[in-house]
């Protein structure tokens, strides 16, 4: 970690994920404020040191503050880090925006894009900030109550301002956590959004008893989705196929303490969508995003066939069955398209 910059971190979102970063972030030796909405939750994290709703059982440090005043707390930062669902991303940002010190670069931890419009996150904070703000991506496969455990992880930072992404880079780093940089963040956001969508998938096939052979093949189907998509966006293949895709697209399709696979299960064994999001309790991007990325596939004429299926499967058009039926019935064809990897 460098410590030449004395850094005051804000992380915005006290969910599970936002309170295991401010964890870990404060566990580094850093000035960690985390900020929430819940009054209660936000006692219970500055005097009792835990987060009984999101984090239940686990001790975070005493180190860690924790605070409702939004506004004191931007003023205060001299690093932002916004872990908000992405349906809060742009509310919350445009709330940082007039409190923002100049030069206070943000990152963030969400996966998603925001919903309606389908921009991506960077986008979404470039025009809420200028685009003079540094800005960086925080992804890759790490379960909340993992890093809250202090168990090994290991992530990625994208950022199109290399020494900002360094810099959040190193906040995080430490003995039990590696994270890894990056200048994708198109491939990164696109990355982290997809998994979701495809978790659901995955989860469908182990609720409905498909086997492991369908397992494995949803996932590899899954990560050529991911890369057909991004190389029609100008990402680079390498972030597909780390962290940000691959990585995060293997714990989230096989881990049970994914929410999204959770959805999938749930929706595999017969139950409704509400039941089981009523069930999971915390935030399941992928809902919302599957419309978003088939927006985008649609924008840039790409077949996701496992995107559509739980796009479809989640608007209640056909049943999870019909869905998997569906994907095998398709045509063949060639694993991957000639072109795939020789785009200029
Ligand atoms: N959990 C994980 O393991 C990981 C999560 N992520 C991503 O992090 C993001 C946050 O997810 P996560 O922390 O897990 O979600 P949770 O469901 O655990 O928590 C969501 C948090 O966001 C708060 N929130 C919701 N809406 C708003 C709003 N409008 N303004 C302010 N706060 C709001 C909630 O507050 P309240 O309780 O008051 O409703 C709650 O504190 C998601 O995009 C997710 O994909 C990424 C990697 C790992
Ligand atoms: O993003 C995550 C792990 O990297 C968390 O996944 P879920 O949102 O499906 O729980």
């Amino acid at each position: 970690m460098t410590a030449e910059v004395a850094t005051s971190v804000v992380v915005l979102g006290a969910g599970s994920w936002g309170t295991a970063l401010a964890a870990l972030i404060a566990r580094h030796g850093e000035d960690t404020l985390l900020w929430g909405r819940d009054p209660v939750a936000i006692e219970a994290i500055q005097h009792r040191h835990e987060n009984p709703r999101y984090l239940p059982g686990i001790a975070l440090p005493d180190t860690l503050r924790a605070t409702t005043g939004l506004a004191a707390a931007v003023a205060s930062a001299d690093l932002l880090l916004v872990v908000v669902p992405s349906h809060a991303f742009a509310e919350t940002v445009a709330l940082i925006a007039p409190h923002r010190r100049p030069g206070t670069g943000l990152a963030w931890a969400t996966k998603g894009f925001e919903p309606g419009s389908g921009r991506f996150l960077h986008e979404v904070a470039a025009d809420l900030l200028g685009d003079d703000v540094p800005l960086a991506v925080v992804t890759g496969p790490s379960f909340a109550k993992e890093v809250a455990l202090g168990l090994p992880t290991a992530l990625t930072v994208h950022s199109d301002t290399p020494a900002f992404g360094q810099r959040v880079a190193d906040i995080l780093h430490g003995p039990d956590f590696r994270a890894y940089t990056g200048e994708d963040m198109v491939g990164a956001e696109l990355g982290g959004a997809m998994k979701n969508v495809l978790a659901v998938a995955t989860g469908v096939a182990d609720g409905m008893e498909l086997g492991l052979n369908a397992r494995a093949g949803l996932i590899t189907r899954g990560l050529n989705e991911m890369l057909r998509l991004s190389a029609a966006m100008g990402a680079q293949p390498e972030t597909l196929m780390g962290l940000a895709g691959l990585g995060d697209l293997v714990l989230t399709c096989t881990g049970d303490l994914s929410r999204n696979r959770r959805l999938g299960l749930a929706l595999g064994r017969g139950q409704s969508i509400e039941e089981a999001v009523r069930a999971i309790g915390q935030v399941v991007e992928s809902i919302q995003t599957a419309d978003e990325v088939m927006r985008l596939a649609d924008r840039h004429g790409i077949d996701l066939p496992i995107s559509r299926g739980v796009r479809d499967v989640l608007h209640g058009d056909y049943s999870p069955a019909e869905g998997m039926r569906r994907l095998l019935a398709r045509d063949q064809k060639p694993e991957y398209p000639a072109t795939l990897f020789s785009r200029a």
